[in-house]
């Protein structure tokens, strides 16, 4: 793992470092991302700007920002689900324009509010984590292969809803979805796992629980990279490793958690004065005053 800092001080682009900016001249070997002076421009809004990024297969992630940050936006790139307007993205190292995105996106696992909506709600929970296997959403075969569904049967259970594998999924709580999509998105045995604000919706209870399976996941070796999106340090799984915060589109520090997070890097992206506590391997903020 490498220690790279805040962002502006020792990771920077290869622009920055007033090296050639030549895509194919940036080495990837052993990066799942790299982004290089990254934009994504809107009618004329920028959504991200100057974006430089590197993440190590061994590495955990959570982004952080305020509503409107960029954070889906660049989980979307991130996901090979959009080109940027500048900059290059190279993912599991490949560049982003120069391969085939439909090569690319299986060995990536998402979990988003997007994959959600698209699972029909008669969906059976078992074939909504199986179907991942053949890059589809919901059942499309007669049989799965046995080892596919094993595989989904024990995904399922280690994120606590193995009881529900035979259940429509539209009749599951906010709670069984989000470990739902997230055995699904780990069906395909990807490289990288993107998980958008899973925590989202879910009760005190529901949230806690889902932080502990995340940890787990975290702490373990062979699990793929991880970028976990989220507005809230209280869900920040003990065993990830970096964070980048963002605001307005631009990052305001990346590197090593214990590095980053803190009350000053906290309140620039935030805009407000915050106190950040830190108990065991969980973090909690609040407005002072
Ligand atoms: N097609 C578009 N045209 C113009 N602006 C857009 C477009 N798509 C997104 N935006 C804007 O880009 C900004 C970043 O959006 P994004 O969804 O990446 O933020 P986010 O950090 O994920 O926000 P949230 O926490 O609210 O989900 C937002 O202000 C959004 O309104």
């Amino acid at each position: 793992m490498t220690d790279r800092g805040l962002q502006g001080a020792t990771n920077v682009g290869p622009r920055q470092r007033g090296e050639d900016s030549d895509a194919e001249a940036v080495d990837v070997t052993d990066l799942v991302i790299r982004m290089d002076g990254v934009g994504v421009r809107r009618n004329r809004n920028d959504l991200l700007s100057g974006v430089d990024w590197s993440v190590e297969l061994d590495e955990r992630w959570v982004v952080l920002g305020p509503n409107g940050a960029g954070k889906t936006t660049l989980i979307r790139l991130a996901g090979a689900e959009m080109h940027p307007s500048s900059g290059t993205v190279h993912l599991l190292e490949e560049r982003l324009g120069g391969v085939d995105v439909f090569e690319l996106r299986p060995r990536i696992g998402v979990c988003s509010a997007a994959t959600a909506q698209r699972v029909p709600g008669e969906e059976i929970v078992r074939d909504v984590v199986v179907s991942a296997s053949y890059a589809v959403i919901g059942r499309w075969r007669e049989r799965y292969d046995e080892l596919d569904t094993g595989r989904a049967e024990e995904l399922l259970a280690a994120l606590g809803v193995g009881h529900l594998a035979d259940r429509p999924f539209g009749t599951l709580s906010e709670g069984e979805r989000k470990r739902t999509l997230i055995a699904r998105a780990l069906m395909a045995d990807p490289e990288l796992l993107l998980l958008d604000e899973p925590a989202a919706g879910l009760d005190l209870g529901g949230r806690e629980d889902l932080v502990a399976r995340l940890s787990q996941l975290a702490l373990d070796p062979d699990a793929p990279a991880m970028v976990l999106v989220t507005h809230h340090v209280e869900e920040i799984p003990p065993g990830f490793t970096h964070a980048m915060l963002l605001r307005d589109g631009a990052v305001v520090a990346q590197g090593l958690l214990d590095e980053v997070l803190t009350e000053e890097n906290l309140s620039a992206t935030f805009g407000q004065d915050l106190s950040l506590e830190r108990s065991g391997d969980r973090f909690f903020a609040r407005r002072r005053g």
